[in-house]
């Protein structure tokens, strides 16, 4: 478990964090979003006890970060892939995490296994590393402890998309098997399909959170059938309103409530999608709109 309290953290007179309050709870990935700037490095930096905060607080599993005995056998924490010693190769990276922690090279190479990364990558310096070997290895160094609890900043930067894929299944069977899992991204697509809980910020506040699939839900539905036009008709006899593009209807309610419309109508259905009326991304995008920079999404 993650508490944030009224955690906020000021730069002179700028509001980096202001006054945010959550909870990531075990068994679930958290999603914490926002644009560039919103404050989410910062918030997490606080959590793990590398900021101060000005004020309110951050607790991992009951505890301030630096009042965990050993904190790498409680929390694994990646907040920058790239800040690792370029000189110094993946497995020596690890082989020094692992002594701080007590632990040796058995659990250096179960480490370096669970990311995928081989003997020969971990030989090599980590300078020569890509991106997604980084990203890779800043997870192996985050799981060396065999932690409850994850927290991560931008994981999945620079994997490709079998790297997702696999990163996906990672963090769902940790969290699967009760582990807490805390992670920032821009793939907001991403995000959606891994993330049970969502937190988004912009200007350092809170600006929306809840359950991914009930934000989904409030969004409508998006709906495709053999038949659109007979859907349409049940539809708005069923008191829906009922809007055509390209791709389909778009209906302000929930998929059931659309399925079940759908059903009785007798129409075969070809895509029944939550969060119909634009996705995460687009909340995302009318949210933050305000904290966005010109041109930038995220
Ligand atoms: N040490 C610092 N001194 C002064 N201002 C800072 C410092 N660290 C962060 N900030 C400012 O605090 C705000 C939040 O930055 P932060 O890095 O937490 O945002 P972010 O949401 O992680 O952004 P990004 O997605 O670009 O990483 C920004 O305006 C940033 O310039």
């Amino acid at each position: 478990m993650i508490s944030v309290e009224n955690l906020t953290k000021r730069y002179g007179g700028l509001v980096a964090v202001d006054d945010i309050t959550f909870q990531a709870r075990p068994g679930s990935v958290t999603g914490f979003l926002g644009p560039n700037g919103a404050g989410k490095s910062t918030a997490m930096r606080m959590m793990t006890g590398l900021t101060p905060p000005t004020s309110g607080r951050a607790t991992v599993l009951g505890r301030a970060y630096k009042e965990l005995p050993t904190p790498g056998r409680h929390v694994g924490v990646m907040l920058d892939a790239s800040a690792q010693h370029p000189g110094r190769t993946g497995r020596e990276v690890l082989r020094l995490a692992a002594m701080h922690l007590g632990l040796g090279n058995d659990e250096v190479r179960q480490s370096l296994g669970r990311v995928g990364l081989t003997e020969k990558e971990s030989a090599r310096r980590v300078r020569n590393y890509s991106l997604g070997m980084r990203q890779r290895l800043g997870l192996a160094a985050a799981l060396l402890g065999r932690p409850q609890v994850l927290i991560l900043d931008e994981p999945a930067n620079g994997l490709d998309p079998q790297g997702i894929h696999w990163m996906r299944g990672l963090l769902r069977d940790f969290a699967d098997a009760g582990g807490t899992v805390l992670l920032s991204s821009h793939l907001l697509s991403e995000v959606q399909v891994i993330a049970d809980e969502i937190v988004m910020i912009g200007h350092g506040r809170i600006v929306t959170r809840g359950r991914t699939s009930e934000l989904l839900d409030a969004r409508g539905t998006r709906v495709r059938s053999l038949d659109d036009a007979r859907l349409a008709t049940a539809l708005e006899v069923a008191g829906h309103t009922v809007t055509t593009d390209r791709s389909g209807l778009v209906v302000p309610a929930p998929p059931e409530d659309v399925g079940r419309v759908a059903l009785e109508a007798g129409v075969v259905l070809l895509e029944l999608r939550a969060g119909g009326a634009g996705g995460l991304e687009e909340m995302f995008l009318e949210i933050t709109a305000a904290d966005a920079r010109e041109g930038v999404a995220a």
